[in-house]
């Protein structure tokens, strides 16, 4: 199990006069998902892309357990908004190349599991031998789920994951995640990115709000699990809970 720790970061891009993350302190404790929300601008794409190890801060330090991120790693599995898959590949041979990179099975059994966990994620044989672009926004982020599950990485980052596709199929890929975040038997720790915040507190154990670089605010999300969206949004807890995410963001405290 991995702890995410960003200690005293802080960031700020070339030619820029602004720093994008201003000392930021924040742990991601081992098994948790936690949810990065904030206005535009406010540093959540640049927080993710620290723990991917695509960007080094301008000071400070971002580590797994112990060890300092230096670069992008095997220990992290990444999905972005516009799906990551590789294009000229079919769906099946996505998983599979992926794997090969961390498995020294033989070519049989690489292909089984990736059978395997594709149509766990609801993916015929049809879709498998398809290529991503022949498949709708939300098979191909099922595939980039599959995938990042398959590759059994200790620590998830997801930027934006389900924004890109309508709200009944941004449901349909919010179950399927938790359900087999819920399945693993040791817990994957993961940072998700979003804007939508019924969304964060339907995935998180936490949810953390950043306004220009720092963080605003950081409330836990108590919904026992599983949950069920129908009856959370039930709750006087979660209109209390979204209301306060809600004036976070929009700068109101
Ligand atoms: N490569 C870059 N070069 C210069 N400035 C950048 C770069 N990337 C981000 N920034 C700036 O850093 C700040 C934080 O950007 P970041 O992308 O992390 O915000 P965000 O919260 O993810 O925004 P959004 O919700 O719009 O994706 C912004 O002011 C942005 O303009």
């Amino acid at each position: 199990m991995s702890t995410i720790l960003f200690e005293d970061i802080n960031v700020k891009y070339d030619k820029t006069e602004q720093y994008a993350l201003k000392n930021l302190n924040l742990t991601i404790q081992a098994g948790q998902i936690v949810s990065l929300i904030g206005p535009s601008g406010c540093g959540k794409s640049t927080t993710l892309n620290l723990a991917s190890g695509l960007l080094t801060p301008t000071s400070g330090a971002v580590k797994i357990n112990d060890s300092e991120i230096t670069g992008p790693g095997l220990d992290r599995g990444v999905v972005f908004q516009n799906y990551s898959l590789f294009p000229w590949m079919t769906v099946l041979e996505n998983i599979t190349f992926a794997l090969k990179q961390k498995s020294k099975e033989p070519k049989e059994v690489i292909t089984k599991k990736a059978i395997q966990i594709l149509e766990k994620v609801g993916l015929d044989e049809k879709a498998q031998k398809s290529f991503p672009s022949a498949l709708s926004g939300g098979m191909q982020q099922r595939v980039a789920i599959a995938r990042m599950f398959i590759l059994d990485a200790p620590v998830f980052l997801m930027d934006e994951p389900f924004s890109a596709v309508d709200e009944i199929t941004r449901n349909q890929l919010q179950d399927l995640l938790l359900n087999l975040w819920e399945e693993g038997e040791t817990k994957k720790t993961v940072l998700v990115v979003t804007h939508n915040i019924d969304e964060a507190i339907f995935l998180s154990d936490r949810v953390v709000v950043l306004h220009d670089g720092q963080i605003q605010e950081d409330l836990a999300i108590p919904f026992k699990r599983p949950r069920n969206r129908f009856n959370i949004d039930q709750e006087e807890e979660y209109t209390k809970i979204r209301r306060e995410l809600l004036k976070a963001i929009s700068g109101e405290y």
